[in-house]
């Protein structure tokens, strides 16, 4: 019963998802290896090639799989996902291709309308396996020339709220390149692990696929190639190189502004990869309709696959990246030390790494234990920085120019939307930033009450969860403040 029931399964699953969906992520697994375990139940166990395509079927299909399954079988089904050894996965390439698939659990092309029918789009056979058909394509660069930084991968970007839609988007590009999400506009404030992300989805690609071709390029190495070729002129060479890619990545592409010949030539690789379907992955400080100088024809097509926004991480999500930071220079961090850190270093994750760096390299050199008085010692310089910064007064002053409003205004009993809002962003950030309670900054705004901040508060903190365009504000603020 064990295989059919996964047979059966799967022309379930067939039948239900849409056909790319299940060509993607179902169709390529082989056969569940499925027991009956008496009063256990029945498990299915099945053996996934690599760790984002686990986590990915995980958590978008598994509790889907288990239904049908438990529905099949009329008792539960507890569905295992495993990595697959090594050696397994070094065979399975070639099932993965197009040509010689071989269908999960027998299922034999044929054998439901979805399969026959359709078939394997090419795309998505080409976004699995190794491409279907070798049309005299030039030999895959070598590593160096990827650019990738292999240390960042999926497993070492610490998933949470600030970076889920992103790294979900991420996650099914790098298992589907060319499909949906083209573009994938991830943009937020400095250090926030945008880059982190990219490299992610082309070490994962370039694990799945070792032959594509893969780009990672900061916006100023595209802006200095244009130049090159402009002194040179040889565009064609420029051309031949970014056209011919599979998956480009590219960082920071707000510095394509006023760059007029840098803005055609990335027009027109966009064109060119779009059309035969690679992918493209930019990051930007901004969303794509915030950018400055740059062509809106530029700017529109930036948009018009997915924009996702990485927020800053929260503490939870601070104090895991810190504790798996420390854990992979072997020095496993107490808990609470990871939450006094995290608790004063909240800019972004590139200054929680320089905090931990300095946390660790007092210990050492201390040959002490890690705890909270060692790392308020090791980071006693960076606290009192915060400590001197960060006034009531500074707060006020740093959020009147950043709206355009006068100081006068943080006191006055004005009402207006313009005046008003700022306002209140202002007793947030003071609540958020500073220890003063509720009623001292009450009367550090004109002698009001305490319910006027805590509603503030409150309305600021709310909204910062749902509008990202506030979010990006309060960022900036908090990062200008922090100095
Ligand atoms: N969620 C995360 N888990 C683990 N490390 C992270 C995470 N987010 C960021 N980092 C780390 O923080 C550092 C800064 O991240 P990254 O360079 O990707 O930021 P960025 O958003 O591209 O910033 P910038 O705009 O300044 O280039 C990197 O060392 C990165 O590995």
């Amino acid at each position: 019963m064990s295989a059919d029931l996964w047979q059966r399964g799967c022309e379930r699953l067939a039948a239900e998802l849409p056909e790319q969906q299940f060509n993607t992520w179902i169709r390529p697994l082989p056969p569940a290896d499925v027991s009956d375990d008496g009063e256990d139940g029945v498990v299915a166990a099945v053996r996934v090639p690599n760790r984002f395509k686990l986590d990915w079927i995980r958590s978008q299909y598994a509790s889907r799989i288990e239904g049908v399954l438990t529905d099949l079988a009329g008792k539960p089904v507890r569905l295992e996902l495993m990595l697959a050894q090594r050696d397994a996965a070094l065979v399975r390439p070639t099932a993965d291709s197009a040509a010689t698939r071989v269908a999960p659990g027998g299922l034999a092309a044929g054998a439901n309308g979805a399969a026959t029918q359709g078939g394997v789009p090419a795309g998505a056979a080409a976004s699995v396996g190794a491409p279907a058909v070798a049309i005299s394509r030039p030999p895959a660069p070598a590593s160096s020339v990827h650019r990738l930084n292999t240390a960042l991968t999926f497993d070492t970007l610490v998933p949470g709220r600030a970076n889920q839609m992103a790294r979900t988007a991420a996650l099914h590009v790098a298992g589907a390149p060319g499909h949906m999400y083209n573009p994938l506009f991830i943009y937020g404030g400095v250090g926030l692990g945008k880059t982190h992300l990219i490299h992610a989805v082309g070490n994962a690609l370039l694990r799945d696929r070792p032959d594509a071709r893969v780009l990672y390029l900061h916006a100023e190495q595209f802006i200095s190639d244009v130049v090159k070729n402009y002194q040179r002129k040889t565009f064609d060479e420029l051309k031949a190189k970014y056209h011919s890619l599979d998956l480009l990545l590219i960082d920071d592409v707000q510095f394509f502004a006023g760059k007029e010949r840098t803005q055609e030539e990335f027009f027109n690789a966009f064109e060119a990869l779009v059309a035969k379907r690679s992918h493209i992955i930019m990051t930007s400080d901004t969303y794509p309709k915030g950018l400055v100088d740059i062509d809106e024809r530029l700017t529109s097509r930036f948009d018009a696959g997915l924009t996702v926004a990485i927020e800053p991480p929260e503490l939870e999500m601070r104090v895991a990246i810190l504790i798996k930071k420390a854990e992979a220079e072997a020095s496993p961090m107490p808990e609470d030390v990871a939450f006094f850190i995290a608790k004063n270093v909240r800019a972004n994750v590139r200054e929680l790494e320089g905090a931990l760096r300095k946390v660790l390299a007092y210990s050492r050199f201390s040959h002490k234990d890690i705890n909270i008085a060692l790392a308020r010692e090791a980071l006693k310089d960076l606290l009192s920085i915060q400590n001197r910064q960060v006034s009531v007064e500074n707060i006020q002053k740093t959020v009147a120019d950043f709206y355009k409003i006068k100081i006068a205004d943080m006191y006055s009993k004005k009402r207006p939307a313009s005046i008003a809002r700022p306002r209140q962003i202002a007793m947030y950030l003071a609540k958020e930033m500073t220890q003063k309670s509720l009623p001292e900054i009450g009367e550090l705004f004109g002698g009001r009450d305490h319910t006027t901040v805590l509603h503030a508060v409150r309305k600021i903190g709310g909204e910062r969860q749902k509008n990202t365009e506030l979010n990006q504000q309060l960022h900036v603020l908090e990062q200008t403040l922090k100095g």
